[in-house]
């Protein structure tokens, strides 16, 4: 198997829909899902190019794993669920530092999924006390309106970028790299993927230019001698 070009990887807490995404893009369905354990990915051909794809668990136990997946990406996907504002807080108080590893020139999209829960057009600035969205992941009975607005994802891209010291001249637009999405009906799954593969290839081509892929090759390591004041645990 050819070694993959570029790498991309979903976060998100558990239930937002991480895997649901995915499989709606690679096998063009909408199936049940579990919550999934540990990560895996796809491969896609994009071009000339193979990017790996991949899922990570959102479950807290897995959380560790993350800076792990996170490693020389070319691009994360955060994702929360627009019916429940604390998956969005989450992306920034306990997604963002696992991408410390990502690439120095990582691209970063936020995507709000399960927009078919909700009633179309209430994330224009509405007011959403008291609205009461059904369960995450469950069938809700009917649409309440929007609880997280597309201004509030933009809002935590800009601050994204801030935190990584990056200029935002140097980066693509928040209005470009905010996405609302629903794994269900498909309704801007494609745009997302395809948006992102079409912006990874120069990142691809920087890496390229840059040198060896960031693995580590554990032949070569070598255990780094005692001295006196080293310390173990
Ligand atoms: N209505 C609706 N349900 C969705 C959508 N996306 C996912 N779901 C449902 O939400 C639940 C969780 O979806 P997953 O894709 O497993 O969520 P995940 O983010 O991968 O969760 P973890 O693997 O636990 O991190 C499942 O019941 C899905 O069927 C969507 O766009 N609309
Ligand atoms: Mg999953």
């Amino acid at each position: 198997m050819r070694k993959p070009d570029g790498k991309i990887v979903l976060l998100g807490d558990m239930n937002v829909g991480k895997t649901s995404l995915l499989q709606r893009y690679m096998e063009r369905r909408f199936a049940d899902t579990v919550s999934t354990v540990g990560g895996a990915f796809y491969l896609k051909q994009w071009r000339s190019y193979h990017i790996s794809i991949w899922d990570t668990a959102g479950r807290e136990q897995f959380h560790g794993l993350g800076s792990m997946y996170c490693r020389g990406a070319a691009a994360v996907i955060l994702t929360y669920d627009v019916n429940h504002p604390q998956s969005l807080v989450e992306l920034e108080e306990r997604f963002l530092g696992l991408t410390e590893t990502a690439s120095t020139d990582c691209l970063f999209a936020i995507v709000g999924n399960k927009v078919d829960l909700s009633e179309e057009g209430a994330s224009e600035g509405c007011e959403t006390e008291g609205a009461s969205p059904g369960p995450a992941g469950g069938s809700a009975p009917s649409k309440g309106p929007r609880q997280v607005r597309l201004e509030e994802a933009v809002a935590l891209y800009k601050k994204i970028l801030k935190y990584k010291m990056l200029d935002e001249k140097d980066m693509p637009a928040a209005e470009q790299m905010c996405f609302e999405t629903s794994a269900k009906t498909g309704h801007n799954v494609d745009l997302l993927f395809e948006t992102l593969f079409d912006m990874v290839v120069p990142v691809i081509l920087r890496q390229r230019a840059q040198g060896p892929p960031q693995t580590v090759d554990i032949s070569r390591y070598k255990p780094p001698e005692r001295t006196k004041s080293g310390c173990c645990a």
